[in-house]
């Protein structure tokens, strides 16, 4: 099986606790160890929210503020592989989805971050398992799953169980202005039609503790939102 988890920075490192992060590597090494070829995506959580504030407030456009937020992206994807055995993750982070392909021929693990400006790792993650021809895609998030209102802003706020991929679509869209660096979203438009076009089954669950992502890629147990196929 082949599998993309990505991971939010919200929920790898909401501050810098080597702790958290070994837990992460654990799981992806038991992950492995059961036949899992994985692709590993990771966000750039607060970190990248504080440098993409500071710059923003001294001018840099957004542009510039996607880029200090891959560069994020990159620094924590970094983090979690010293924390992976060196047997089994490939050494460098890719920066594009070829590499990322290649290094997962070799290796057992691949872990990157951000790719290009105007999108978030939710997209990275999407187009990663398109291109790899992944089984499924879990979203690792800081909320346990899609809802019909955020879920932080909105106490009232019920969550999808399952839903298509355009219905996704339709979701993000609603809620969506232009995204600006480091907006917030339960999974970016881009992600959603990426997912739409590839039919790529994918599930969206709170990933604070790690554990929640092995027991949902190796025993289909989860409480979380499933984005499944289009019906037709
Ligand atoms: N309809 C919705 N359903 C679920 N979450 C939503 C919705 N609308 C907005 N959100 C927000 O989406 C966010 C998704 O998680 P969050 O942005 O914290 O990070 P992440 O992708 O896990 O990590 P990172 O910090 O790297 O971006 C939550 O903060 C939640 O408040
Ligand atoms: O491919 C990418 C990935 C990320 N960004 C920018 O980085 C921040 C942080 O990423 P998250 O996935 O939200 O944690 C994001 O808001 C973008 O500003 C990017 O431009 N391209």
């Amino acid at each position: 099986m082949k599998t993309v988890v990505s991971i939010g920075g919200s929920v790898l490192v909401p501050d810098l606790d080597a702790g958290r992060v070994e837990a992460y590597a654990d799981v992806i090494g038991s992950l492995a160890a059961a036949g899992h070829d994985l692709g590993v995506v990771v966000g750039g959580g607060p970190t990248a929210r504080e440098y993409i504030g500071a710059a923003r407030s001294l001018g840099a456009n957004e542009g510039e503020l996607d880029q200090l937020g891959i560069d994020t992206t990159r620094l924590n994807a970094r983090l979690l592989l010293a924390a992976l055995d060196e047997d089994l993750a490939s050494p460098t982070v890719p920066t594009d989805y070829e590499e990322a392909a290649e290094s997962l021929h070799r290796d057992r693990v691949v872990v990157m971050g951000g790719v290009v400006p105007a999108q978030t790792t939710d997209a990275v993650s999407a187009a990663l398992a398109e291109y790899v021809d992944a089984d499924r895609l879990v979203f690792a998030t800081s909320v346990p799953g899609v809802f019909d209102a955020d879920p932080n802003e909105d106490p009232d706020a019920e969550r999808y169980e399952e839903m298509t991929a355009s219905e996704l679509v339709k979701l993000v869209a609603r809620g969506e202005s232009l995204g600006s660096a480091g907006s917030n979203a339960p999974i970016d438009l881009l992600a959603a039609k990426v997912l739409d076009r590839s039919g790529i089954e994918a599930i969206v669950l709170d990933g604070t503790d790690p554990r929640a992502v092995e027991r949902a890629v190796l025993e289909d147990d989860y409480e979380g939102t499933r984005i499944g196929p289009n019906h037709d």
